[in-house]
């Protein structure tokens, strides 16, 4: 795959997101909208011709799985249908290698805007930890997502294209530390969570309708999907 023609891109804006994700949410201009136990939900107003492009920052934490299981049930599009509600159909246009894959999705109408579709790459990658796994924090895992063209585009003028930047990045820690000899158990998993999009919803909608569906939407869809892997992970090997 390092010889696709996106791969530059995908190199490039997946460790731009990461560098993103990464850096905190102090100095302001991040607007706490959601709160609900360790999930905290934050927006930036941004309009872009008249049109609500809100960035959103979601942190979370989570007890039961790993990193790397939040981050593939995040991108694989075998479980997709399983916990994301927004969408009616899902075609995997291709699949430029075993870690990106090339998304059609068409997400339910929400009234009164037009029905709206999503055409993007999505790359899952594990970030080695830099300093020596100490044994407490774990390698980081990413899922970036983002808008591109393809050849097999349907372009159906019935729907409004959307542009999103979308970032899923995860890290596991071993709380607490692990002693000498003693087995991790799912308990022992405290996953961070970070996850950001900017969505272009493409065509008129009303900036009330669009900030009332992310302010309801984004708190239940992060809480839904973790518990989701969390439940689907339990009784399985812990995969790091
Ligand atoms: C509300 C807004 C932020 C603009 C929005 C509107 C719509 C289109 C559906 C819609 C909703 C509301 C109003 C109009 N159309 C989709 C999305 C969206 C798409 C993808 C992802 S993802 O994280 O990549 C998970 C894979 O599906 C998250 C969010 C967001």
């Amino acid at each position: 795959a390092a010889t696709h023609p996106l791969w530059p891109q995908i190199e490039k804006l997946t460790m731009e997101q990461l560098g993103y994700a990464q850096q905190g949410v102090e100095g302001g201009v991040w607007q706490l909208f959601a709160e609900e136990g360790e999930m905290k939900m934050y927006r930036r107003e941004l309009e872009e011709d008249g049109l609500v492009v809100d960035p959103l920052k979601a942190v979370h934490q989570v007890r039961g799985a790993t990193a790397h299981e939040m981050v593939h049930h995040f991108w694989s599009p075998d479980v997709r249908f399983e916990w994301d509600t927004s969408i009616e159909q899902m075609t995997v246009l291709d699949r430029i290698s075993s870690d990106t894959i090339i998304f059609l999705q068409l997400h339910k109408r929400v009234w009164p805007t037009a029905q709206r579709d999503a055409l993007f790459w999505s790359h899952v990658r594990k970030i080695p930890s830099s300093h020596p796994a100490n044994g407490e924090a774990y390698d980081t895992w990413i899922v970036c997502n983002q808008s591109t063209d393809h050849p097999d585009d349907p372009k159906d003028e019935k729907c409004v294209r959307v542009d999103l930047t979308v970032c899923f990045v995860c890290q596991t820690f071993i709380d607490p530390p692990i002693q000498e000899g003693k087995e991790i158990t799912r308990d022992n998993l405290l996953t961070k969570i970070t996850y950001c999009s900017v969505v272009n919803p493409g065509g008129w909608a009303p900036a009330s309708v669009l900030r009332a569906v992310y302010k309801r939407e984004y708190p239940k869809f992060l809480k839904r999907f973790t518990q989701y892997v969390v439940e689907k992970c339990e009784s399985q090997p812990i995969a790091f």
